[in-house]
């Protein structure tokens, strides 16, 4: 079997998607929403396998830039559609797709890139690691109350057309976008794929929006939810597809508005951060079916061009020694030195404070996994005292990062 990779043609966007349906498991999805995923494709970055005639595997990227700690944007690779048919796997076809992909991010000079998994075990071995994590909760609204902030009140909460009302929720985006690391600028296109996503299911109401605005009439905060109602009976629950506000008051009156929407008894959140407040308003976080997981998983392209784009708690001067298997490049012993001002990475050959693979600088490169955590684990290897201390302090963030939808 011969498979040639080859870059996807703009006209055949329609056909990758399908194959890439297919390996997914075939389910069919509404065209509304397909027509969203298809306007954000981006054919020139994206590879198509072939068998012969037959496409057989998929990969593509965005051309995203992240937000990194200390606030600098950074071109990011936003890995998607990663498939290879039923018929063609476990040949080796993803390793030669991801082989490909990696160095085309490399020459388009993009230090990172990033990647949501629809399993966790298969991004390591190619030097992905899990950089954010999320939090799921399940709310008893018949039970649970809210402990509301000052301010709240004076907060207004209204009806908005969910497309009327996209660019104002785009500003409140746009806003929020350098207060968190892992948030995504994206190409045009991404926030009305925002609407176009969200298909509503059988028994459950269409996408529906309210904006909180000020008394000057200042929009500080969006929510976006369907509804899925029990018969009457006041067990519906609702879902809470999008949160997103500029102040405690607005956050909370948003949330206040969602557990009191009538003939409903549960919210339940999409993936929020993990230091998301809702948690710190509720009266009992037992009675809200919390869940962790993970969010979205990250891959040093570039050691010095990722680790000088971001900032650092605390000073820090340390020598990493990087294994990186799949990306030789990134091999050997760096410099760091940094401080919440700047950083400089460079090659040395003095010996190494810390030892690391690729995939640990992955997972702790947005502050959200603790490099201390990690070597509990044994997935970092201390070689000088204090050292671990002293990077793991310097690579933390005072916000969880997060990413708040899919790609
Ligand atoms: C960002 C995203 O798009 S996430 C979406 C990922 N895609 C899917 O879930 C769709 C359904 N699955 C598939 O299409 C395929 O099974 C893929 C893409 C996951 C794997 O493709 P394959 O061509 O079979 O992978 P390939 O043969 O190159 O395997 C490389 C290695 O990964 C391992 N591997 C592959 N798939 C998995 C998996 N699902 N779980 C764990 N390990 C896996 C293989 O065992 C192999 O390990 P080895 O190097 O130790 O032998």
């Amino acid at each position: 079997m011969t498979i040639e990779l080859r870059e996807l043609r703009a006209d055949g966007v329609a056909d990758w998607f399908g194959t890439a349906m297919t390996a997914f498991g075939g389910v069919q999805m509404p065209e509304e929403k397909r027509g969203g995923w298809l306007r954000v494709i981006e054919p020139e970055r994206s590879i198509a396998a072939w068998d012969e005639s037959q496409l057989v595997g998929t990969t593509g990227a965005y051309s995203f830039r992240m937000v990194v700690p200390g606030g600098a944007l950074v071109p990011t690779a936003g890995v998607t559609f990663v498939t290879v048919l039923p018929t063609h796997r476990r040949r080796g076809l993803l390793t030669s797709m991801m082989r490909r992909q990696l160095d085309d991010v490399r020459q388009r000079g993009e230090p990172l890139a990033a990647l949501l998994a629809s399993e966790p075990d298969i991004y390591g071995r190619f030097g992905y690691g899990a950089a954010t994590q999320v939090l799921s909760a399940e709310i008893d609204t018949a039970r649970v109350t809210l402990r509301m902030p000052e301010g709240a009140d004076a907060v207004r909460i209204r009806f908005a057309d969910p497309e009327e009302s996209l660019a104002a929720c785009e500003t409140v985006y746009e806003r929020l976008l350098y207060s968190r690391p892992g948030t995504l600028a994206r190409p045009p296109g991404w926030a009305e794929k925002q609407l176009s996503d969200i298909a509503p299911a059988p028994g459950q109401s269409q996408l529906q929006a309210v904006l909180a605005t000020t008394d000057d009439g200042e929009v500080a905060g969006y929510a976006r939810y369907t509804v899925t109602p029990q018969n009457h009976s006041g067990e519906g629950t609702v879902t809470a597809h999008a949160v997103q506000a500029l102040t405690p008051a607005a956050e909370a009156a948003l949330w206040r508005y969602l557990f009191g929407i009538d003939l409903t008894s549960v919210v339940r959140t999409r993936a929020t951060p993990v230091d998301a407040p809702w948690q710190h308003l509720v009266s009992d976080i037992r009675r809200c079916g919390v869940s962790y997981g993970d969010g979205m998983y990250v891959r040093i392209v570039d050691v010095p061009g990722a680790l000088e784009a971001r900032t650092y708690l605390t000073p820090v001067d340390v020598v990493l020694d990087v294994t990186d298997l799949f990306c030789p490049w990134n091999e050997g012993r760096w410099r760091l030195f940094g401080d919440s001002s700047g950083a400089s990475c460079k090659r040395t050959e003095d010996p190494a404070d810390l030892a690391l693979s690729a995939r640990e600088l992955g997972a702790a490169y947005l502050g959200g996994v603790s490099l201390t955590a990690l070597a509990g684990a044994g997935r970092v290897t201390p070689l000088r005292e204090g050292a671990l201390a002293q990077a793991s302090a310097a690579f933390g963030s005072h916000v969880a990062p997060w990413f708040p939808h899919g790609f």
